[in-house]
């Protein structure tokens, strides 16, 4: 089984496991995006024979023994990331890009686990967070011994559903207090930090992390559908994607909009597309006999898959995300996280708000979905903008590890301390 696990994180999980091994392997997103890359630009021939033959062939060649679980671990790897099984002609080829694929994989391979993925003994509940309050008591962290902490005493109290500004200068300890929330950072660490009262310490990795949503500012869009890149686990169904797209306002990227006989764009048809092909494909479905049913869901993926593809024009699911005539702008990635967040419906969602790259109009959108979409979540937004922050519940200056002041923008600016100095200075450490 291999599973992708925490896409919208920092970092994206690998798991393996077989029979003989089971291991996790953590890979830096984009390094799993080149590894996929690679692999799916030039290994187009999937099945076993092939991929047996090119690891007999490699382990020959270079005297390397496959173990049978690293066999397997490869094989299966592989076989998620090779879809078209055509192009046999160009093995020679294949196999060395293969090589090289497997030589990243192996330098991936070779770090070490970080931390369990689940602590039997401290499982939180199925619906943990349920209110997202968040506390940090006494919280310190220094990345190594011989550094200055960057998270230095850190007290703090956040109520649910409040939205949270965080700002400092560069290097104040913005990204590292967000990050201990998804235990991302390592090194020595004191005091607790307590999510709706159970200590995130005293859980494995596996049970926290995707129980938080993040937007992160560098979002990653992955090779392959655009599905693929929504639903990495093939979690959620194809309405609850769509949702989430029209709702980010995303949706034109994925399934271009209809343009009228007088060439202009109509907009609005997202959602009756959305409301008629969801009738269309259910009523078709109710129509089918047991016989066609059982045969769609085995065979066709049914409704995953075949449903909206049947039914609508909204078909863009399935098309290849990035490709030579699509790409996507800093905040255009950061709305497809968005939609990630917003299918997940987490109580505790982090932002990493973009920095000068992302266009107004981007950014404004971007602040009015968090006012209607997360109205009653608790929101922690590392701000780079003025805007972004006087619309914040409260928020936290963060200087040289600490909290220098922490309030209600108002009160901030009557205080007349860091707040209104980064003000005076626009510096929001863009
Ligand atoms: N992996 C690391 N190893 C060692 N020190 C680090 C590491 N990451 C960050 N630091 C240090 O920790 C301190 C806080 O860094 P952090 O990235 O949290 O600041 P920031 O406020 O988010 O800055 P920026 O706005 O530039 O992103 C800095 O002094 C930084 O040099």
């Amino acid at each position: 089984m291999i599973r992708l696990f925490g896409v919208e994180s920092y970092f994206t999980e690998l798991y393996v496991r077989d029979n003989d091994a089971s291991q996790r392997i953590i890979l830096p997103a984009k390094a799993i995006e080149s590894l996929t890359a690679m692999a799916s630009t030039t290994i187009r021939q999937s099945g076993d024979m092939i991929i047996a033959c090119m690891l007999l062939f490699q382990s020959q060649m270079s005297g390397y023994q496959v173990s049978s679980g690293e066999f397997v671990t490869y094989q299966r790897l592989l076989r998620s990331l090779v879809r078209d099984t055509s192009q046999i002609i160009y093995l020679p080829n294949i196999y060395r890009r293969f090589a090289k694929s497997m030589e990243v994989y192996r330098q991936y391979t070779d770090i070490e686990p970080e931390a369990p993925l689940v602590i039997e003994d401290c499982r939180p509940p199925p619906n943990w967070p349920h209110a997202g309050k968040i506390e940090f008591c006494d919280f310190s962290l220094r990345y190594r011994e011989d550094l200055d902490p960057a998270l230095d005493r850190i007290n703090l109290t956040i109520n649910p559903g409040e939205k949270i500004g965080i700002v400092g200068r560069t290097g104040a300890g913005k990204s590292t207090l967000v990050k201990t929330l998804f235990r991302l950072v390592h090194g020595t660490t004191s005091g607790t930090i307590r999510i709706d009262g159970l200590d995130i310490n005293s859980m494995g990795v596996g049970d926290l992390r995707p129980r938080l949503g993040i937007i992160p500012q560098e979002s990653t869009m992955f090779s392959g559908s655009f599905r693929r890149n929504l639903d990495p686990l093939r979690e959620y169904t194809v309405e609850d994607m769509w949702a989430a797209l029209i709702k980010s306002g995303i949706a034109p990227k994925v399934s271009p909009p209809r343009v009228r006989k007088d060439g202009s764009v109509d907009d609005d048809e997202y959602d009756e597309y959305y409301e008629e092909s969801k009738a269309g494909a259910d009523e078709w479905w109710a129509k089918s006999g047991w016989m066609m049913r059982l045969l769609l869901l085995l065979i066709l993926d049914w409704p995953q898959k075949q449903k909206f593809t049947r039914h609508t024009p909204l078909h863009g699911l399935d098309r290849i995300a990035l490709s030579s005539s699509q790409s996507f702008s800093d905040g255009q990635q950061q709305l497809f996280s968005f939609c990630r967040v917003l299918m997940r419906k987490r109580r505790v969602i982090v932002l990493d708000e973009a920095t000068a790259d992302v266009d107004l109009e981007t950014d404004k959108h971007m602040q009015q979905l968090i006012r209607n979409e997360f109205s009653d979540l608790t929101v922690l937004t590392i701000a780079h903008r003025l805007e972004t922050v006087m619309n914040s519940d409260r928020i936290i200056v963060m200087d040289q590890g600490r909290i220098a002041e922490f309030g209600s923008p108002q009160e901030l600016i009557d205080a007349g301390g860091m707040f209104a100095d980064l003000i005076k200075t626009n510096d929001f450490g863009a």
